[in-house]
């Protein structure tokens, strides 16, 4: 999978978009050449384009030790500090309910409780609820087995696809054709993103029939990974005639 984003990512700019942290996710696909965002978006860094404004706060530049310059976006900075209390807090409160598994992202925390006694669900859920509120700049959110924390600042996986595309200069043109794939819910605000726009693919990956915004489908892994490396060869074909 990683020589088939690697291929894509040789003729088309090209980004992942995770609720996990950006340094996890980096450490997990390990290529230089991809704008990776992670806490659903909240922490955007990737090679630094042309023309772009630094506030030094909210948006920042950095450089490598070869000299390459990278772009470092991250809406949410004003939460940090409250978010690493919150961490520390969150694993206090549910040290004694066993299989909870706290997972820091960074800019948002995910408790995860697949392997949690059924009747202890209730006991995750009014810990981090009590905590939370709390602390009212935040929110809670449900995924498959895991309540995740965030900062409240209105900020998903589909303001972190706008964003990218106009940083990138690509948003509104008309020859640009945005794909977008992705299996959770979360990635739901992307697909949206694409299709009010009416431009380009919103891919979901699953293999049941799901209720979606997006407008294609892969059913797995491996359909991705084939629709990738094909994608890539095209990029190849294309640049090189
Ligand atoms: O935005 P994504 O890259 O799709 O990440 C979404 C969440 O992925 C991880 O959780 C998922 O995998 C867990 C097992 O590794 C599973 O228990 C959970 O049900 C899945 O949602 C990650 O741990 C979360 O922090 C991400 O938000």
């Amino acid at each position: 999978m990683r020589t088939a984003v690697d291929d894509v990512s040789n003729h088309f700019p090209t980004a992942i978009i995770s609720g996990r942290s950006r340094e996890k996710v980096f450490n997990f696909v390990k290529l230089k050449n991809v704008y990776y965002s992670g806490s659903h978006g909240m922490d955007t860094m990737g090679p630094a384009p042309k023309n772009v404004s630094y506030d030094d706060k909210y948006l920042h530049k950095i450089s490598d030790n070869e000299g390459n310059d990278f772009i470092v976006f991250q809406p949410a900075r004003d939460f940090l500090s409250t978010i690493e209390k919150m961490l520390i807090e969150v694993k206090e409160r549910t040290q004694n309910i066993k299989g909870v598994v706290i997972e820091d992202n960074r800019f948002c925390l995910s408790v995860h409780y697949r392997h949690v006694k059924d009747e202890d669900y209730g006991r995750v859920e009014e810990e981090v609820e009590l905590m939370v509120a709390n602390n009212p700049g935040f929110h809670v959110t449900k995924g498959n087995k895991v309540l995740e924390i965030r900062p409240s600042i209105g900020w998903n996986k589909g303001d972190a696809l706008k964003y990218l595309l106009d940083t990138l200069g690509f948003h509104n043109s008309s020859h640009v054709f945005p794909i977008y794939i992705g299996d959770d819910t979360t990635d739901e605000d992307a697909f949206k993103v694409l299709r009010d726009g009416g431009e380009g693919y919103p891919i979901i990956v699953s293999s049941t029939p799901k209720e979606t915004m997006a407008l294609h489908s892969l059913r797995n892994p491996s359909e991705v990974q084939a629709f990738l490396m094909r994608l890539g060869r095209w990029g190849f074909d294309n640049h090189n005639q």
